[in-house]
């Protein structure tokens, strides 16, 4: 993978960063070949939320671990849930961008994969199934531009922005539990998902 862009975007909420085109064309091709290689033995399925609704989004996994829900509640665990099997391993360029955009010293053990499609979104949450809320989590866009909600911890006013292929953005310190949120696609904006939509890769320290 190519070195990553270090051009930033300064945000006005501090802690969240913004590395718009840190993936060039020929790095968003590689990741979205990985994910591809991966979904072959770990399928997108469609998970449901504790009370038993569908996401709109598909879901899959990379790493030792993943997030997933059902019934039972949100959790990590080591095995896709439709099959049974391991996840298959987290690509090492990931782990490079990881490395060189959060500087965090130790690896993500998990990275979810979230697949978009038509009117897929995702609702305003926090990111706190982590054993360690500090360590960052670092997201990365490929296909399909998105709408990105994201507001303080507390409340209060959110702001939306726009995450293109290749863009890379992380929540990190004072802004690791910001609420955030996908309000919708810009449908066909991008041919790198093949069908279309957006594919997000979000990496964590789950453990
Ligand atoms: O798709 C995105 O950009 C956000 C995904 C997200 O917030 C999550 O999976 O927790
Ligand atoms: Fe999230």
């Amino acid at each position: 993978m190519n070195r990553p862009v270090i051009r930033e975007t300064p945000t006005s909420l501090p802690g969240f960063r913004l590395w718009p085109g840190a993936l060039d064309a020929a790095a968003q091709k590689t990741l979205m070949d990985q994910v591809l290689a991966a979904a072959e033995t770990a399928p997108f399925y469609r998970p449901v939320t504790p009370g038993g609704r569908p996401f709109s989004v598909e879901m899959t996994g990379m790493g030792s671990l993943a997030w997933v829900s059902d019934r039972a509640g949100y959790r990590y665990q080591p095995t896709h849930p439709v099959t049974g099997q391991p996840w298959p391993p987290m690509p090492q360029t990931l782990l490079d961008l990881w490395d060189a955009l959060t500087g965090w010293p130790a690896p993500p053990d998990a990275c979810l994969v979230n697949l978009y499609r038509g009117e897929a979104r995702m609702g305003l949450h926090q990111d706190r199934d982590e054993a360690d809320l500090t360590a960052p989590v670092l997201s990365v866009s490929l296909g399909d531009t998105a709408v990105f909600r994201i507001g303080p911890a507390e409340g209060g006013k959110t702001h939306g922005l726009k995450l293109a292929s290749g863009d890379v953005c992380a929540l990190m310190g004072p802004a690791r539990l910001a609420r955030h949120g996908i309000d919708r696609l810009l449908t066909g904006s991008s041919q790198l998902v093949p069908g279309g939509g957006r594919i997000n890769l979000t990496l964590r320290r789950a453990l």
